[in-house]
């Protein structure tokens, strides 16, 4: 008998290939990892090109009108379209380990579990049922103002970022950018490198470093600044639901 079931992405054996040693190394380091060339240029292409169908999304945001910033972005709605529905799915069970690996050198009691079926049982047992999988589009002097995306008590404190257009092709400026606040200390700066297709993974809210007497947390934000011409569009994969 033939199988109906769907075949799988490639994004999904790509996941399965990325160094996932290097990625946790990173993310210790510096509070986030490029995943780079996760998506192709035509899976990219096809991503961005589902911002119009409205039938995709449950809400649409206008950023200005928040104090967001400005540009837009729309959530998914379920079902989540099968790329970004098997994106989240296989991402997950590598980032469970080094979510579980931080929360515990932070002293926090939560741990998640292996697989990404299970931690959302328990999102929508909590009434965070609104996927949280979004589609952004910035314009001409577009930008994203800092802030994390926390929606409820639970929170998987990582989440993943695709770029879908070609930096200096599709548009100019526009670069994500992190902040870390450490205790005490002044805030700084990153820039993420991105090439259209690449995917960073970063703490959504707080990581441990380690110091030389110890370790203590540090709180990150993400933005992304003005761009000065043309257009962008990410994908944001982020792994707890919305209440
Ligand atoms: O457009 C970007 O690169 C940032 C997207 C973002 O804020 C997110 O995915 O949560
Ligand atoms: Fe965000």
């Amino acid at each position: 008998m033939m199988s109906t079931a769907r075949k799988p992405h490639e994004a999904s054996s790509r996941v399965e290939a990325i160094d996932w040693s290097a990625v946790s190394a990173d993310l210790d380091l510096q509070g986030w990892a490029n995943m780079p060339k996760l998506l192709s240029a035509r899976e990219c292409d096809t991503v961005a090109g589902r911002y119009d169908i409205d039938e995709d999304f449950r809400s649409h945001i206008i950023m200005a009108r928040h104090g967001f910033g400005r540009g837009e972005y729309k959530y998914f709605a379920y079902p989540l379209p099968s790329l970004v529905e098997e994106l989240r799915t296989d991402l997950y069970p590598h980032l469970a380990p080094i979510a579980n690996r931080w929360h515990e050198t932070m002293g926090r009691d939560v741990r998640f579990p292996d697989d990404h079926a299970a931690f959302i049982a328990r999102c929508h047992a909590a009434g965070q049922t609104r996927p949280t999988p979004l589609l952004l589009q910035y314009g001409k002097d577009d930008y994203n103002a800092l802030h994390q995306d926390l929606y409820g008590e639970h929170v998987f404190p990582l989440q993943v970022a695709v770029l879908l257009s070609e930096p200096g092709e599709d548009f100019e400026g526009g670069e994500f950018v992190l902040t870390e606040q450490r205790p005490r200390m002044q805030s700084r700066a990153m820039v993420v490198p991105l090439r259209q297709g690449d995917a960073v993974v970063f703490a959504v809210n707080s990581r441990p470093v380690q110091g030389t007497r110890g370790s203590y947390r540090v709180k990150l934000r993400h933005g992304v600044s003005k761009l000065r011409s043309g257009h962008r569009h990410t994908l944001g994969i982020i792994f707890h639901d919305a209440s």
